[in-house]
């Protein structure tokens, strides 16, 4: 299109007050020249021939000197010139507390980065008040993490005894966190751009400029669906839109804080490379979190490469870095916002094309329905879909962009990690429910992807997808061989048969492969073992939940929601946390769950042994003993489920009701089995 619709994402300025410079010594050279050729000693006179080599050493230097200021002539300082506006989405003060989201506005409000160039979109006031303080002490001391409770949490007294800094140190401390206004569910939009940075008032106690800071609420009727984070990130695409329009946008959630100033500078350069730039989407950082325990209970972390709870998506998407084509994981992320928005991708040659994107463009309105044009319109983030960032990544991906994955050694990004039990399967739910969505939806990865996106990144998607109705599998391994163990059915070959060798092989190299690969990380053999449990508790649970509700929202029965991860605990189940104790105190229906068939495990194992030992034949446990060390390997994973029904008595144990019915249950279940 026209010259007008190109917005640079750097610009090119001139050095200044380099003429004079330039004139002065042009002069004296000039003046030296004179000089030596008019005193130039004559014909027979001492030092002839010194002064006329003279004469040539000074035209060398002349000519280099020319040959300098070719470089120098036009000396530019190139520096970045793309806006960039940030998004944060919170929802649920009571579960996101504001004085967290403060935090993370105020990390992003500090990045290195010149401020009129920065824009940070946000659902909650107050930040910008204490921005004016934090700010400025940020910048003047260097300040790393740029979040004030990561700061003052590290740093329980100022890094040297400077007394200015000491003083602002405490008063900044103490000042800061004031009370945050809450919202209702029913009202209109409601927008105040807090900060201006265009306003040259919006500077800071010492007078530097801010960066722009919008607060928005959208509108909201209870009687309309607003479609949780993929509805606020649309709203803030539109809004942005009017206000600076970045044409970068950095996504993160609210518990997302920044832990590098210098993020922004790195993912730029990755949109501005002369070559690959041009098709680059989004640069998503791994998800990192800054909760994580020693063994960390519910998930795995393996530092650098894992990640924890997301150790699949982040492992992988390190992978997908290969196929250029890592999945955008909701935070951590920044966009191209006409990808982000719905642009295809136009290949290398952007004029050019879009001529011919205009064109194609027309030749549509004319066929193409107004449903159809809806649809089309309805840019920005997916809607629908509990996953709305990996099928959002997806679909900008199917239009021809790539994509990065980087993960810098100082992590870009840290948030919460889930500190209970139920909040990690719930998590693990939405993800899987929303991946099985994707599967079953006109975008599944294999029939919308095909030809557009490369099988590699095609497959890549099924390893999500297929999440969920994995549960059927391994409820199917946790159950059944464990019922007719009990019930004296041999369903693996007898132990001497030479059939159990592969059986044998393939448990025994896929546990010390991913052991090895887990203690290789740095993890330890306590976090591997609980990342096991996890795993299990996932695909019986989380994965189950998925499956059925995706199913029933397929028939019309249900509706899928967003539940939002909490990001705060009491104080007591924050001290279990700390101490690496699972937390099963409130009555969840995913407990009964884990719990009847943790406790089917041990009256089978219990089953199995007797059988074992009453017979007496060698012949029961050559039949029985695979089963044996398949149900011994579920019943020793399940230890502290066990201590949760029987032993425990803090409050994370497992409420009583639960245990009565969870024993009735399982003890139903084998008697069932013996019919
Ligand atoms: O109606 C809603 C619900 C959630 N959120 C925000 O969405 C973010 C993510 O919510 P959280 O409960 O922390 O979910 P997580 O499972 O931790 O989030 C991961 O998974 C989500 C998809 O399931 C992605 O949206 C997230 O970016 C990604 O970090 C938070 O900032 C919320 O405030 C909203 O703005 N509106
Ligand atoms: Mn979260």
């Amino acid at each position: 299109m026209e010259k007008d619709d190109y917005i640079p994402l750097f610009e090119t300025q001139e050095a200044k007050g380099r003429m004079a410079y330039r004139l002065s010594m042009f002069l004296c050279i000039c003046l030296v020249f004179w000089y030596i050729v008019s005193y130039l000693p004559g014909e027979g006179e001492e030092g002839r021939w010194a002064w006329i080599g003279l004469v040539g050493a000074e035209l060398w230097f002349s000519l280099y000197w020319v040959f300098t200021q070719s470089v120098r002539w036009n000396r530019i300082y190139q520096r970045t010139a793309g806006d960039v506006d940030i998004f944060v989405c919170t929802a649920d003060p009571t579960v996101e507390p504001p004085v967290m989201v403060m935090n993370t506005v105020l990390s992003l409000m500090a990045y290195d980065y010149p401020p009129e160039k920065l824009s940070v979109y946000l659902s909650d006031d107050e930040a910008s008040h204490f921005s004016k303080l934090w700010l400025p002490f940020c910048k003047k001391f260097r300040v790393e993490p740029r979040s004030p409770a990561a700061y003052f949490s590290t740093n329980s007294e100022p890094l040297d005894p400077h007394p200015i800094r000491a003083k602002e140190w405490s008063s900044v401390k103490h000042k800061g966190f004031p009370e945050w206004g809450l919202g209702s569910n029913d009202h209109h939009t409601f927008l105040q751009i807090l900060i201006d940075g265009r306003d040259s008032n919006s500077v800071d106690m010492e007078g530097s400029p801010l960066p722009t800071m919008v607060y928005m609420a959208r509108e909201k009727r209870p009687q309309h669906h607003h479609n949780f984070k993929d509805g606020a990130m649309n709203a803030l695409l539109r809004v942005s839109s009017k206000i600076s329009e970045g044409q970068i946008i950095l996504n993160v959630d609210c518990d997302m804080y920044s832990n590098d100033s210098q993020s922004m500078r790195d993912a730029l350069c990755f949109f501005m490379d002369e070559k690959k730039g041009n098709e680059i989407a989004y640069v998503q950082y791994p998800q990192s979190f800054n909760n994580i325990t020693k063994n960390y209970i519910y998930g795995s972390s393996i530092r650098q490469i894992y990640e924890v709870d997301r150790i699949f998506v982040n492992f992988f998407i390190s992978w997908f870095g290969w196929l250029w084509g890592p999945l955008y994981i909701g935070t951590g992320c920044f966009h191209r916002r006409d990808a982000l928005c719905g642009k295809k991708y136009n290949g290398n040659n952007p004029t050019k094309t879009l001529m011919e994107e205009k064109k194609a463009e027309n030749d549509r309105k004319v066929e193409e329905s107004i449903s159809e044009l809806e649809e089309r319109l309805k840019m920005g983030l997916k809607y629908g879909c509990p996953v709305e960032d990996v099928i959002t990544g997806l679909s900008i991906q199917c239009r021809g962009w790539k994509s990065v994955y980087f993960s810098p050694a100082r992590k870009g990004f840290l948030g919460v990690a889930p500190t209970t039990l139920p909040q990690s399967l719930v998590q693990h739910k939405r993800w899987s429910e929303g991946d099985f969505q994707i599967l079953l939806s006109k975008y599944s990865p294999l029939l919308f992807g095909h030809g557009k996106i490369k099988a590699g990144l095609q497959m890549g998607y099924y390893i999500y997808c297929l999440w969920a109705p994995n549960c059927l599998a391994t409820l199917y391994y946790v159950a059944i061989p464990s019922l007719y163990l009990f019930k004296g059915i041999s369903l693996f070959p007898q132990i001497s048969n030479a059939w159990s060798i592969p059986f044998a092989y393939l448990i025994i190299a896929m546990y010390t492969y991913s052991l090895g690969e887990f203690l290789c990380f740095g993890g330890t053999f306590q976090g591997w073992w609980n990342d096991q449990r996890m795993w299990m508790f996932k695909r019986t649970i989380s994965y189950l939940f998925a499956f059925t509700d995706t199913l029933s929202k397929v028939v019309g029965v249900t509706k899928s929601a967003f539940v939002i991860t909490s990001k705060v605990s009491d104080q007591d189940v924050a001290q279990r946390y700390e101490q690496e104790i699972m937390e099963f105190g409130s009555s969840s229906p995913m407990f009964s769950i884990i719990a009847t068939l943790a406790l089917l495990n041990l009256f089978s194992l219990f089953g199995g042994i007797k059988r074992v030992v009453m017979q007496m034949e060698a012949d029961v446990f050559q039949q029985l003993g695979m089963q044996i060390f398949l149900c011994g390997f579920i019943v020793v994973i399940n230890q502290p489920v066990y201590q949760a029904l029987f032993l425990r008595k803090d409050k994370g144990g497992m409420p009583r009701a639960l245990t009565f019915i969870s024993v009735i249950s399982a003890l139903l279940a084998c008697v069932i089995s013996l019919l």
